[in-house]
């Protein structure tokens, strides 16, 4: 089984969080979910490094990356994913979709709305669960 790790962006602007929505995929369980930004970390990246490259890449932003908040390990049918998720901040709110098809902004009771990559439900839901 193919195993790979990634990082995620769980980017804060004032209070909203963006979450980002996949195209079509080959595989229909990713197809069209929402997901954080983020990617493959390359090797010899840390993981800042690997965040700040993809979120460049993803949506032409410039991001701070901040505290790691979760890790979570998710076997899809096809392969697994290790995907560590950090907060991080950006100094406005706008954002160039590059790869994704939708972008928008949600504050953390509003998120439980999306149609969620089903490794990010346990991210979506600590962050609805923590202060602040
Ligand atoms: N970036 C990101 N990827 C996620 C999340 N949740 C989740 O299951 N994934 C999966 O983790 C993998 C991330 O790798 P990627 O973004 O580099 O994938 P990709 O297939 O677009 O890249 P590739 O074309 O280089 O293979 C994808 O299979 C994606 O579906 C998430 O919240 N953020």
């Amino acid at each position: 089984m193919k195993y790979i790790e990634v990082v995620a962006a769980i980017i804060r602007h004032k209070e909203k969080y963006l979450c980002v929505q996949r195209g079509v995929n080959k595989y229909p369980y990713i197809s069209h979910k929402y997901e954080f930004p983020g990617g493959k970390i390359e090797k010899g990246e840390s993981h800042q490094q690997a965040l700040r490259r993809e979120i460049q890449e993803e949506l032409l932003m410039d991001i701070e990356v901040k505290e790691h908040l979760h890790t979570v390990e998710h076997r899809y049918p096809d392969f697994t994913i290790k995907m560590y998720a950090y907060l991080c901040t950006s100094a406005n709110d706008e954002y160039t979709l590059t790869e994704h098809i939708h972008g928008l902004w949600l504050s953390k009771n509003e998120l439980e709305r999306l149609d969620w990559a089903a490794a990010d439900i346990p991210i979506v839901q600590g962050i609805m669960r923590s202060k602040g």
